[in-house]
């Protein structure tokens, strides 16, 4: 009999071991954009190149939108002065005001003009009236009064401004923004460079898909989910393969990627066990934040830096490396990259589910929105089942307190659409 006292079961690896400070997810992440800062220059580039791409400096408006007031309406202009209330008639006064083929000449006061949607306003007119609310028998107009003055035009400018700021330093540049700027002139623009984001996959086990039998190997789910996500969040996704459990290897590696990205995601290996090689070699360079996150899944992530670059060590589990890149790794990376630290959309929507939790740790459940607009979950909280993630549209956060959530009651549900 070797005298040995088995411990009390916990038989939950969330469990809180007495004696350690478990970091609030919130803390965490306040003390992560404490300490980073924007990793990339910046480059002056044609408007039709920088889809995508994160504005480093305001981008000014080199004219107005619209430039000059116009119709926003088919139908007739006139000043308003000369009409009122009731039935009017007006003269038409000869010829046409249509987009791109301005009136040259001033609308005599009393008179009408035909103009179609777009024109620039003539001299002489500052109301529109529809052409549906108009009778004509090509000579006059008659309409009913009265008509607002300014009714169907558009201002010069009411949209933006000559001058001003049309969109500001860390906006992304998607269709929204290219149809703003090309709108203003804005032919030029200076962007950042695009993040590097290295990918590394760490593991005597995993293997790539396909590439054996042996049931012993896992084949490596990771690396494709990683670098797609990244790609979809118009990183640069920089494949850095996979290494073995060695952990010379793996500083190689690490030595390699420091020079192709400027920040690393790895996964695997990141918690304490005996062949958690990443999280061992970042606790040797000094940098390894040392605190345990109060968050399921992915409890294990462990950060530090390598050669000068942020290293993000995210668990082997593929959901909990997903939660830890949406949740940690995000915001990081929109500070990096110079679009700032954002936190992802939530909406509060009802739940369609039953959840106790206890309190000290957030969780991150897979769900999404049933034909009730309600949030429902994945059957199982297992942080390998893959089918789960490809079965949800997005995440409900359960707060870092007790919980006990009820069919109906309110939950924060972020599409995965929100860390785009
Ligand atoms: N005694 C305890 N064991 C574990 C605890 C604990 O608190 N006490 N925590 C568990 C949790 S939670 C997680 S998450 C994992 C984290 O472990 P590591 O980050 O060190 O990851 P590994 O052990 O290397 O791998 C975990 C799991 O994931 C698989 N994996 C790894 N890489 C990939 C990949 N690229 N594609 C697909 N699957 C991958 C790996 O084969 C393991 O099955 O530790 C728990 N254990
Ligand atoms: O946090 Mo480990 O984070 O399942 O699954």
């Amino acid at each position: 009999m070797s005298g040995l006292t088995p411990p009390p079961l916990k038989n939950d690896c969330f469990a809180l071991p007495p004696g350690v400070d478990w970091t609030p997810v919130d803390d965490a992440l306040d003390r992560l954009r404490a300490s980073l800062d924007c990793r990339v220059a910046s480059n002056v580039r044609p408007l039709a190149g920088a889809e995508g791409f994160i504005l480093a400096e305001d981008a000014i408006a080199r004219r107005s939108n619209p430039p000059a007031a116009n119709s926003a309406v088919d139908g007739y202009g006139f000043a308003a002065l000369s009409t009122g209330d009731g039935p009017q008639t007006l003269p038409l006064a000869e010829g046409r005001a249509a987009a791109g083929a301005a009136f040259p000449g001033t609308v005599p006061e009393g008179h009408a003009l035909r103009i179609l949607t777009g024109a620039i306003l003539p001299q002489g007119v500052d109301t529109v009236v529809l052409e549906e609310d108009v009778t004509t028998d090509g000579k006059d107009i008659a309409f009913q009064g009265p008509i607002k003055a300014g009714a169907n035009t558009r201002k010069a400018g009411e949209d933006v401004a000559a001058g001003d700021v049309a969109l500001a330093a860390g906006k992304r540049l998607g269709p929204a923004e290219l149809a703003l700027l090309s709108a203003v002139g804005a032919s030029e623009v200076t962007v950042f460079d695009r993040l590097r984001v290295g990918v590394l996959s760490t593991g005597d086990e995993i293997v790539e898909s396909g590439a054996s039998t042996d049931p012993g190997r896992t084949y490596d789910a990771n690396r494709p989910m990683l670098l797609s996500l990244l790609r979809d969040w118009r990183f640069e996704a920089v494949d850095l393969r996979h290494v073995r459990d060695d952990r010379a290897a793996l500083a190689t590696r690490l030595d390699e990627a420091a020079t192709r990205a400027d920040v690393i995601l790895t996964s695997g290996g990141a918690s304490a066990g005996d062949e958690d090689h990443v999280s061992a070699l970042l606790g040797e360079t000094g940098s390894r934040a040392d605190w345990r996150i109060a968050l399921k899944p992915g409890r294990p992530l462990a950060l530090g830096v390598w050669q000068g670059r942020p290293v993000f060590a995210l668990p082997g589990n593929p959901v909990a490396s997903l939660v830890c890149t949406m949740i940690f790794a995000r915001p990081a990376l929109g500070l990096m990259a110079g679009e700032g630290w954002k936190r992802p959309q939530g909406f509060i929507v009802p739940a369609a589910f039953e959840k106790r939790k206890k309190p000290g740790r957030r969780e991150y459940l897979r769900a999404r929105i049933d034909a009730d607009g309600h949030a429902e979950v994945f059957r199982s909280e297992g942080s390998g089942r893959i089918s789960g993630l490809a079965w949800a549209d997005g995440l409900v956060e359960i707060g870092d307190g007790p919980t006990h959530i009820r069919p109906g009651d309110p939950v924060r549900y972020i599409p995965y659409a929100s860390f785009r």
